[in-house]
């Protein structure tokens, strides 16, 4: 649950503060609902949902409304508004009326589900016709959600292109699930999006240094042990042998982590040398006593990531040798493989893998870390998400309602109440103007009157954002 000295009155835009005031005499419900909109062009077609578990958790659930808070609130916004707007008597008939439980059902679609652009991903009412203010005041805090979705969704891009590649070179997807590697902490704004963000990823992977985001699974999401990751070198515990001394850092690590894999970044002073004349040379015999399940794991970090990869390949490939696999791609020996870290991010991991294959080499000989890319580069627009209001009730009548700017239609929203169903295409589909039949609704209500009535496992979640062709990884 939040910490002691989080005020969820305080927990919203400041203008929300004053909308109970806005809203038409005799209203009794707001209904609104959250959706990745639509975008022509968009690179991203579907989303996978995740993460709304750990906020419902974390911020909603339980007594959120105290006295305390109240009076905290009071005095806030006085000063912050230098009027009295805040709704004071609002509040206190929340911790009167439900024990400062939150009068409000949310309808989410089960996380993991892969949604297409446009669909309804959950939806936000009140139940007490008292707190019809409630409902899109939680809509800053719920809209937060955009953070993991996208993360959990360029992941999953990531995972069609590695997908793609291994199948085409290897013929199969074993391994599939660490070839990802999240390298993305200290790139992130906060400890708070390192654990949402490595979450997210964790639905797609199971390869991780985001430590943050493996405690998120195993306290939001049930799983003891979501992400794994092997020891590896950085370039401090290699240069501070001195320049001279690349050779004995190497041999260093090689004597300090005999079993298991390793990973060493070789780019301190020159990658190709270090390729050729430490690994394949002077070290050489050291890395071919190691075996599969020990393998040396070579990391450059710098130079143009294509051009660096062929060239580091083709040099471990004459050092060392390779072998053809059953599609004729060469694959170098099972205790050597390569890990690009630096400048990976969609379009270049495909081009990546696109070179290599055209060199003849399978996707299976390298493995790829993303930062920036992953957890950071990336804003509420790069999925449209958007929360609005759908269907009101006023004097007991109810009214569909919704937004069509004549200046931009694309950000016209949907009406009435919602739900998502399967059409008999297969296609999901959303219903508006509350036409969808009960049975046929996929939104499960996953919140009610301060309650949590859903709780999705990682194992559940990551069944669910499965690729098409990938089969669940039993050991992962
Ligand atoms: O090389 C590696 O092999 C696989 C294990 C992780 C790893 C590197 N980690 C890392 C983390 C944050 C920034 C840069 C690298």
């Amino acid at each position: 649950m939040a910490a002691q000295d989080f005020n969820f009155l305080l927990a919203t835009d400041s203008y929300k503060i004053t909308h109970y005031k806005q809203y038409p005499p005799n209203v009794s419900k707001i209904y609104s609902y959250f959706e990745c909109r639509q975008k022509k062009g968009s690179q991203f077609n579907e989303v996978v949902f995740f993460g709304l578990q750990y906020l419902l958790k974390k911020y909603l659930t339980g007594p959120v409304v105290t006295e305390d808070k109240i009076q905290e609130a009071k005095l806030f916004y006085q000063m912050h508004f230098k009027q009295a707007v805040f709704d004071e008597e609002g509040w206190r008939k929340v911790l009167e009326k439900h024990n400062g439980r939150l009068p409000i059902r949310i309808k989410a679609v089960p996380e993991g589900k892969i949604i297409p652009r446009g669909n309804v991903l959950f939806t936000v009412e009140n139940t007490d016709q008292d707190f019809y203010w409630l409902t899109n005041y939680i809509e800053t805090m719920l809209v937060q959600m955009w953070y993991p979705i996208t993360v959990a969704t360029i992941s999953r891009e990531f995972k069609k292109i590695l997908a793609k590649h291994l199948k085409a070179t290897s013929g199969s997807l074993e391994g599939l699930e660490l070839k990802l590697h999240d390298f993305g902490y200290r790139g992130v704004s906060s400890q708070e999006s390192a654990a949402l963000g490595g979450a997210a990823h964790l639905v797609n992977f199971c390869g991780t240094d985001t430590i943050a985001g493996v405690l998120m699974a195993q306290r939001y999401y049930g799983c003891p042990m979501a992400g794994f990751s092997i020891p590896a070198a950085e370039h401090s515990t290699i240069i501070s042998w001195g320049k001279n001394k690349e050779k004995e850092a190497f041999e260093r690590i090689l004597d300090q982590f005999l079993s298991g894999p390793v990973s060493v970044v070789s780019d301190s002073y020159d990658i190709f040398n270090a390729c050729k004349h430490i690994w394949g040379d002077k070290l050489k015999e050291r890395v071919m006593e190691r075996s599969e399940d020990s393998c040396l794991v070579i990391r450059p970090d710098s130079g143009d990531p294509a051009e660096t990869l062929i060239e580091v390949i083709k040099i471990l490939g004459e050092c060392f040798g390779y072998s053809l696999n059953s599609m004729g791609y060469k694959v170098l020996p099972s205790y050597l493989r390569i890990i690009q870290g630096d400048g990976i991010d969609l379009s270049s991991v495909d081009q990546i893998l696109a070179k290599l294959s055209d060199e003849g080499w399978s996707a299976e000989n390298v493995l790829f870390g993303c930062g920036s890319s992953l957890l950071q580069k990336l804003n509420r627009d790069t999925l449209n998400c958007a929360f609005k209001c759908s269907y009101v009730e006023t004097n007991g009548k109810g009214m569909d309602v919704c937004k069509q700017p004549v200046t931009d239609p694309s950000k016209g929203s949907k009406r009435g109440r919602l739900s998502l169903r399967r059409n008999s295409d297969g296609f999901l589909e959303t219903i508006e103007r509350g036409a969808g039949k009960p049975e046929e609704d996929l939104l499960v209500t996953v919140f009610e009157n301060g309650s949590l009535l859903q709780d999705y496992s990682l194992d559940e979640i990551r069944k669910n954002a499965l690729l098409q062709d990938d089969e669940p990884n039993p050991n992962l």
